[in-house]
């Protein structure tokens, strides 16, 4: 085993390495002007070069498909992005007002724009469509492997349970990428943060959505772990369909081994895999783990990770899992503002695949495939008959509720929960014993 100690600095160049990832960024307006590389350089070039016309997902599928479908995804011939001066990206913006913020996350914050819908050339604030503009931090060194992490993977994705990028720009050090716009923001803002309990029907029909997102990667025949699958990455469009964002950490699996090692181990608190924080082994399976604390905040509505509440509750999983063993029980850990909206064997049945997600040894958790089709027939059994009963259910049921558990009542919008702010990141460096 090895020591961890806190990492502040970064080297993209060596995670391109342990990749195989080699980016190519112009900042001439080549549309292709980034993408998967099979040469071996390790460096970002930033010069007008542009890459050969095969990425390593196009290699590896395409030779034996003739073509690039896999679970109803794409992946392009070659990433069709628009780049973007920073000028333009501060007209689109009204100059980055803080009006115009959406959200800020760990590497930067997130505006609203507009462009023009079919040229994607951007446009004065009103006209057009609206996009949203992420800016990374200047000062963020690992800004730049995640920056150019997204637009590699997500220039060459496509899959309608990911987000579109559309765009990005780097100029100087200004790093910043266009997104469609997802009006109704991330899973983590409905379960944690808005006024009243977010349905169940919902929550089922983005948790299928972003399942069939991760399916897609890992059934790519290159496969992608996407490394940081989390209730914030979870963005929602007008219809509440799930879409994967923030590419920053995902990895190409590796080709031959069986697992990806990285000594750099990065995540957010409370989703991480148990192998990967202890061995720096990743795996397609890691990511179904962080899938299954998902479901469990979604059962709950319980954060993963909350260092407020009282001693062994802190992490969801530890607190919540021996209760999940029996399925009796799991009515119990419910978020109490949703009941009368499943029934007791839908929460058994989402007990039972929330526990074999999250399998201490990844060999043991299902693949995201079997998943989705689980979780497909749980939203065909989620019928309810009487729904007129939720508030009385509730009202009787926070009475008879046990002392430990009480912790998950939703006093409304103030519930505890709801005042954290986003869950934290965390990177350490792991001293490897081979
Ligand atoms: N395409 C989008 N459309 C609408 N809102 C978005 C979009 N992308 C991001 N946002 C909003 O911006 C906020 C910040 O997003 P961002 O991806 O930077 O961080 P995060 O995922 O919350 O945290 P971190 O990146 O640190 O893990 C999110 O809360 C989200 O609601």
């Amino acid at each position: 085993m090895g020591l961890f100690h806190s990492c502040l600095s970064s080297s993209s160049s060596s995670r391109a390495a342990n990749t195989g990832l080699h980016s190519h960024a112009s900042t001439n307006n080549h549309s292709n002007g980034i993408g998967f590389s099979s040469s071996t350089s390790t460096t970002a070039a930033t010069t007008n070069s542009s890459v050969g016309p095969r990425s390593q997902f196009s290699e590896s599928v395409s030779e034996s498909s003739g073509g690039i479908m896999s679970y109803s995804g794409q992946i392009l011939a070659s990433p069709n992005l628009k780049v973007y001066s920073f000028a333009d990206l501060a007209t689109a913006t009204k100059n980055f007002k803080p009006e115009s913020m959406l959200g800020q996350g760990g590497f930067g914050k997130v505006y609203r724009g507009w462009i023009d819908a079919k040229t994607l050339a951007p446009s004065k604030a009103g006209s057009g469509m609206i996009v949203a503009v992420k800016r990374l931090n200047s000062e963020s060194v690992q800004g730049f492997a995640e920056w150019r992490s997204e637009v590699n993977f997500l220039g060459m994705l496509s899959h309608p349970n990911l987000v579109k990028l559309l765009g990005y720009c780097r100029e100087d050090k200004e790093l910043l990428l266009v997104y469609e716009f997802m009006p109704k923001g991330s899973l983590e803002n409905h379960l944690f943060r808005r006024g009243e309990p977010f349905p169940w029907d919902l929550r089922i029909k983005i948790v299928i959505g972003a399942a069939r997102g991760l399916a897609f990667l890992h059934g790519l025949q290159r496969e992608v772990i996407y490394r940081d699958f989390k209730a914030s990455n979870i963005l929602l469009d007008s219809n509440f369909d799930a879409k994967i964002s923030d590419f920053g950490l995902a990895k190409l699996g590796p080709s031959q081994e069986k697992s990806h090692v990285t000594t750099r181990i990065m995540g957010t608190y409370g989703y991480a895999a148990p192998e990967y924080m202890a061995t720096g082994h990743l795996y397609v399976k890691s990511d179904v783990y962080a899938f299954g604390v998902v479901l469990l905040e979604v059962m709950t509505g319980l954060r993963a990770h909350n260092p407020k509440r009282p001693n062994g509750q802190e992490s969801l999983v530890d607190w919540l899992r021996p209760e999940l063993v029996n399925k009796h029980r799991v009515k119990h850990i419910m978020d109490k503002g949703i009941i009368g909206q499943y029934s007791s064997k839908v929460a058994s049945e989402m007990g039972r695949i929330t526990l074999s997600c999250i399998e201490p040894d990844p060999k043991n958790r299902p693949h995201m495939k079997e998943v989705v089709e689980v979780l497909e027939h749980i939203q065909r059994i989620n019928v309810v008959s009487d729904r007129s009963s939720t508030k009385s259910a509730v009202a009787s049921s926070s009475r008879s509720s046990p002392h430990h558990y009480r912790y998950a009542y939703r006093a409304g919008a103030a519930g505890a929960e709801r005042r954290r702010s986003s869950p934290r990141r965390f990177e350490v460096e792991k001293d490897m014993v081979a």
